[in-house]
């Protein structure tokens, strides 16, 4: 017997949120039967619809989410935690088992395996513009949103490269460090402007386009590549392959998500492809680079420099130990000539980290308190007008399902005693979102049509705000 969860919602009454068919004591299953879950869920007879309380809300933020976040959650009244690192993954799993809503940043791996133990998670902040840490489709089968920033930091990595440029092309990295050293050692051997130099960015999005701005306003010439056709900046080129590219370019820099298509995208093949003493720049994942590769391509000359700031293996938190991946020869990236290495700062500055902040600290007000959906990445996006909860007997009805024939019928058989004033639904492939606003709808009607709602076989999440 699935017991309910008692979720409260933003407007001061109850959500329930489906336990996808598992008793406390049932076995996790299948990431493939997802559906049948909550094909068996819905039984809630425990479960009681109570008046909200936004204190009632409880919000676990990790990994040093800017002020301007909390703040605005604070201020909402909802109970928020925050934390300064990532967790491991055992510590994850018993925090996240209590909490409405999660706000991670690119360490917090949220796998199957820990949102499975999410029982009361409604939704989940990406306070960055990644989302590959995050199991985005098992989220959405379980009714959990995710929202991120899409660009708020994209001009802070597109500096962090220019600047890496030039770094690169002048070795500032090696004379700072001999200076240091006490090493006076003045050359121009192999030091170079980078006018007239051709920049060849792969992954035209965000921050390869602001990117490939900036670095034609320094005088260099701009190629790209990406999968998908799209409009150069300026005088930049798109080429067709990425051999193309890498074939043409004196600096490579890689702007593209982590998917499985760009895992060890650039490896021993293409740092064959690439000029002799050109550069490579990372501020994408670290999975984009094979590492032995580098450090080979790095030590017979092949690559003259490079700034790694992503890596296949990141530490939790300042202070902790970084030992970036060894080769087959028990090298690391540690110590070779003209490398930057940075800790994942792309995006650190504060113009970014507050602005991103405040983005997704709104789409999680907006979405714990109205249900609405715009921005989501794993959801269809739904917007509706006000809500009128303040006058009496209004409710707002959020209904997350499979998307299969029958359910507008079904839910507005439900319905039907009451009056709807406003519906909308969308579907984003297996998922289907409807809301409606009701009126003339008393407590035990709520109860009533969020318990029906619930013994659907497509139901997935249901919560009636009011
Ligand atoms: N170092 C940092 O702190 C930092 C900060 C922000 C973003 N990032 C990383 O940078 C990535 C890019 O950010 P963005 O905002 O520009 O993203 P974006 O989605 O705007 O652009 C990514 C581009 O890559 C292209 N692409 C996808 N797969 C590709 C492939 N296999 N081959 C070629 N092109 C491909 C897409 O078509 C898209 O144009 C993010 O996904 C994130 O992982 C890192
Ligand atoms: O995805 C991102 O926005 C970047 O990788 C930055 O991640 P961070 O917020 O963990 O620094």
């Amino acid at each position: 017997m699935a017991s309910a969860r008692d979720i409260p919602n933003a407007q001061g009454r109850a959500v329930s949120h489906s336990n996808f068919g598992m008793s406390p004591t049932s076995t996790p299953q299948s990431p493939t039967s997802s559906f049948a879950h909550a094909s068996l869920a819905s039984r809630t007879l425990e479960k009681q619809l109570k008046p909200f309380n936004k204190p009632d809300i409880k919000i676990l933020l990790l990994e040093n989410v800017n002020q301007s976040g909390r703040d605005l959650l604070t201020a909402q009244g909802y109970q928020v935690e925050a934390l300064k690192t990532s967790l491991p993954e055992a510590e994850l799993i018993e925090k996240i088992r209590d909490v409405h809503v999660i706000g991670i940043r690119s360490k917090t791996k949220l796998t199957e395996k820990v949102l499975r133990e999410a029982k009361n998670l409604l939704v989940i902040g990406c306070f960055c513009i990644g989302t590959n840490q995050v199991d985005l489709s098992y989220a959405a089968k379980s009714g959990i949103a995710v929202f991120n920033s899409p660009f708020a930091n994209s001009r802070s990595v597109a500096e962090l490269v220019i600047a890496e440029i030039i770094v690169l092309a002048r070795q500032l990295g090696d004379r700072s460090n001999e200076m240091h050293r006490g090493t006076w050692n003045k050359v121009s051997n192999k030091c170079w402007e980078i006018r007239g130099k051709t920049l060849g960015i792969v992954g035209y999005g965000h921050i390869g386009s602001q990117l490939s701005v900036l670095a034609e306003m320094m005088g260099m010439n701009v190629i790209y590549y990406d999968v998908v056709t799209l409009m150069a900046m300026g005088t930049a080129k798109q080429l067709p392959t990425l051999d193309d590219l890498l074939a043409e370019a004196d600096f490579v820099t890689l702007h593209v998500p982590e998917t499985p298509e760009t895992k060890n995208m650039i490896s021993s093949a293409q740092f064959e492809k690439m000029k002799t003493g050109s550069y490579l720049i990372n501020a994408s994942r670290g999975t984009v680079v094979d590492i032995p590769a580098l450090i080979h391509a790095m030590r017979s000359g092949k690559v003259a420099g490079a700034a790694i700031d992503v890596f296949p293996h990141e530490p939790a938190a300042n202070g902790d130990y970084f030992n970036s991946q060894l080769n087959s020869w028990g090298e690391d990236l540690r110590g070779l000539s003209n490398i930057i290495l940075t800790p994942h700062i792309g995006g650190s500055t504060e113009e970014a980290q507050r602005a991103i902040g405040v983005e997704v600290g709104e789409a999680l007000v907006r979405y714990i308190n109205q249900g609405i959906t715009i921005g989501s990445v794993n959801l269809p996006e739904i917007t509706m007008r006000g809500l009128t909860l303040d006058e009496p007997n209004h409710a707002r009805v959020i209904y997350i399902h499979r998307n299969v024939p029958g359910v507008l019928r079904k839910v507005n058989e439900i319905l039907a005693e009451h009056n709807v004033d406003k519906q909308i639904s969308d579907s984003r492939g297996d998922i289907a979102y409807l809301m409606a606003d009701v009126s003339n709808v008393k407590t035990e009607h709520i109860k009533q049509i969020s318990e029906e709602l619930e013994a659907q076989s497509f139901n997935i999440l249901t919560r009636v705000l009011y």
